[in-house]
């Protein structure tokens, strides 16, 4: 039994693990996890029954141990782009910095940037995220190596021309069928028309219809502006949510990121269908698209709402510690309701609401679940008292007091050590670099 950095297995991980010492809330407990990743005791006495068992022991004295973070939308390798183009209009943003720079990208800058992102969020404790992006292959190959978990889909584009109908259809059928081929139950292929303003009824009908017959998620930007609302309306003369219903877009394999436009009816229409909904805090105030999520309306018509980061041109990180504050602030702020989404539902939003969402193990620290579980530092001004622990969690931490993460029983970082971090760090500041020199030389 062994529990040191210096021990290979600790990362390989194959084998039974024995968590002692840390607390769930406040009671103290010790975790046993068996060699297939599932939890199988948890409580105080479960050292002594299971110490003989075990393989491998975390001493987690001074922890608190929570639910793997899981992000519900995020574009992975735009970490390539942190800081590229910021405080702008969020149309101009995209049209006039982001597209133009993503028209350079290659396989292998999707690659070291989800690489980046994969550290990242091992980092600040999330073990899951759902992403839209492109050469989602390369993206497929850094999850695998990360250990955490994807629901990946291709960024399906067609601005209504028909080759480009045709190449991101074939391009989302290639995608789905290489995940499939890896055969890794951490990874799971989605179908994602970017959003109704880049993608027309026609093509939204092939997409909704594929989501159904392959029973994979549908993942959507969806009311994030005014202006997109305002734009549909005249073009189609019902809102962007109805039109995706018209469409069959609309399921529980839906999960919608923003929202912040949707209509009290759009929640009600959401909730009837089933579909998930993402909130983006940050980037939302970031790209000042002017209204928060309604979480009010869509709570109470009892729509699943999770928590995500967005992509870091509009975030810039990938903290969804630092989500859950903003979440949790913003929406009394804007709403006016002081009792509004209390630190409680922050941590649920960014915990068992995306395992939900995404359809994937995980978001609570239960026997028989899949042990995705973050050991965060007490021993960190910003923990101290602990009369609340969920209330330091969502208004005092930071992703930085994350030391220890497990996603399906497999070590990812021990006290704070994450092999080939260093490798990563480079890999990918020379990708960013080389996007930057293709771009200026326009190749
Ligand atoms: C997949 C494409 O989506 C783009 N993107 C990133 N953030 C946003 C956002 O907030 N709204 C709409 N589209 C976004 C990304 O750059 C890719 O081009
Ligand atoms: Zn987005």
């Amino acid at each position: 039994m062994s529990a040191c950095v210096h021990d290979p297995d600790l990362f390989t991980n194959k084998g039974s693990i024995l968590i002692t010492g840390t607390r769930i809330g406040d009671r103290n407990v010790d975790i046993f996890i068996d060699e297939t990743g599932t939890i199988r005791d948890i409580g105080e006495g479960v050292s002594k029954k299971c110490r003989s068992e075990a393989e491998h022991q975390i001493s987690a004295e001074k922890t608190l141990a929570i639910p793997g973070l899981v992000n519900a939308h995020t574009h992975a390798a735009m970490t390539l782009l942190r800081g590229y183009a910021d405080d702008m209009h969020l149309q101009q943003w995209l049209s006039e910095k982001i597209w133009p720079l993503e028209a350079h990208l290659t396989g292998e800058d999707v690659y070291w940037g989800t690489k980046l992102a994969c550290l990242e969020m091992i980092r600040s404790g999330t073990v899951a995220f759902n992403d839209m992006y492109f050469f989602m292959e390369d993206a497929a190959r850094a999850v695998d190596e990360s250990g955490i978990r994807g629901v990946l889909c291709h960024g399906f584009i067609t601005f209504g021309l028909a080759e480009k109908f045709e190449s991101e259809v074939k391009a989302t059928e290639n995608l789905v069928s290489h995940i499939r081929g890896m055969n890794n139950p951490r990874i799971t292929p989605a179908v994602g028309p970017h959003a109704p303003y880049t993608v027309p009824p026609e093509h939204l009908e092939w997409c909704g219809s594929y989501s159904k017959d392959e029973d994979i998620m549908l993942h959507i930007h969806l009311s994030e502006t005014e202006q997109e609302v305002i734009d549909c309306k005249k073009a189609h003369g019902v809102t962007p949510a109805v039109l995706l219903d018209q469409c069959g877009c609309l399921s529980e394999r839906t999960l919608a990121a923003h929202g912040c436009w949707l209509e009290d009816e759009d929640c009600r229409l959401l909730a009837e269908r089933g579909c998930h909904v993402a909130h983006n805090p940050v980037s939302n105030m970031k790209l000042a698209t002017g209204r928060a999520m309604p979480y009010p309306s869509l709570r109470s018509a009892g729509v699943n709402v999770a928590l995500a980061t967005d992509g870091c041109s509009s975030n810039n990180n990938l903290d969804l510690f630092e989500e859950m504050k903003v979440a949790a602030i913003g929406q009394k702020f804007f709403w006016k309701q002081d009792t509004l989404l209390p630190a409680e539902e922050a941590l649920s939003m960014a915990t068992s609401c995306g395992a939900k969402a995404l359809g994937i193990p995980g978001g609570s620290i239960v026997v028989g679940q899949a042990a995705d579980i973050v050991l965060v530092s007490l021993d960190h001004p910003s923990m101290v008292p602990l009369h609340n622990p969920v209330s330091n969690l969502v208004y005092s931490a930071s992703g930085c007091q994350v030391s220890t993460v497990l996603c399906n029983g497999r070590v990812l970082m021990y006290e704070k050590e994450i092999p080939g971090e260093t490798a990563i760090l480079s890999g990918a500041a020379d990708a960013a670099a080389g996007l930057l020199n293709r771009a200026a030389q326009n190749t």
